[in-house]
């Protein structure tokens, strides 16, 4: 039987930040794999490196040594533009700060991707509406983030990441601000529109309560991961072979 197709490759990735005494190894060699239909997560103390290491695998961070391939590509090595129409087309990020644009509606924080990448105005109005009543805002279109609560806030930016159907979806805690139903609700739309045949979802998250959606769960500690495991109890997953 053939082996999935590897969504994410990593191997021995680093990434310092600063110079000289203020210097900090967020990443220390990274060797990871994601299969296409799968959901991992990823998970360690703050400042482990897990916000550098998912910013690297979506491709709005660059590493300083190793490689990281998404199906198969190396995009890092892509012009800039051809790099950003990747992106734009093939990833979706729900930031830990959720980065919505103030004086833009909901709809049309959502709508963002779909216009990036060539949609007309009025069919990605209608398709982010779709995206906003699947994560439970309907009738929220026209609001404003600041009219709306932190929980809504983040719930517009994963309608945001999942509105264009990208082949990666990357979340950093998307659960945070959300109640314990509505962390299920959310994480059941996640799972339903990011996992798929050639399609894949990687989350950060401290939430324990989300952790029986995963695939597998991936431990990071000081800019490594140090062990990978299924959540499936009973299934221990094999390590990442860097080598494979
Ligand atoms: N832009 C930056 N400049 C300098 N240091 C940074 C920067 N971003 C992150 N760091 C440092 O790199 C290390 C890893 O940070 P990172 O945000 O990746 O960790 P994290 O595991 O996501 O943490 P948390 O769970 O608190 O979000 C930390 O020591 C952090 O202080």
């Amino acid at each position: 039987m053939n082996a999935p197709p590897l969504a994410v490759r990593c191997n021995g990735i680093t990434k310092a930040y600063g110079t000289g005494d203020t210097k900090v190894h967020a990443l220390r060699g990274v060797d990871l794999t994601v299969q296409a239909g799968e959901l991992l997560m990823l998970v360690g103390p703050s400042g482990c490196g897990k916000t550098t290491l998912i910013s690297i695998i979506a491709g709005i961070l660059d590493q300083d040594d190793g490689q990281c391939l998404l199906f198969g590509e190396d995009i890092i090595r892509f012009p800039p533009k051809k790099r950003v129409r990747y992106r734009g087309l093939n990833i979706g990020f729900v930031f830990q700060s959720f980065n919505l644009i103030p004086t833009l509606t909901a709809a049309e924080n959502v709508a963002i991707p779909l216009l990036v990448n060539g949609t007309t105005m009025s069919t990605a109005i209608k398709k982010a509406g779709q995206l906003l009543t699947e994560v439970g805002l309907a009738g929220r279109e026209h609001s404003l983030p600041s009219q709306l609560s932190g929980g809504q806030q983040q719930r517009v930016a994963i309608a945001r990441a999942l509105v264009h159907s990208p082949r990666l979806v990357v979340c950093d805690e998307p659960t945070s601000a959300l109640d314990h139903a509505t962390g299920l609700k959310v994480m059941e739309t996640l799972k339903q529109l990011a996992v798929g045949q050639n399609r894949c979802l990687i989350i950060v998250t401290h939430d324990a309560r989300i952790f029986p959606f995963a695939d597998r769960i991936a431990n990071m500690d000081d800019g490594r991961i140090t062990h990978v495991s299924s959540s499936n109890p009973g299934v221990e997953a094999t390590a990442d072979d860097p080598q494979k």
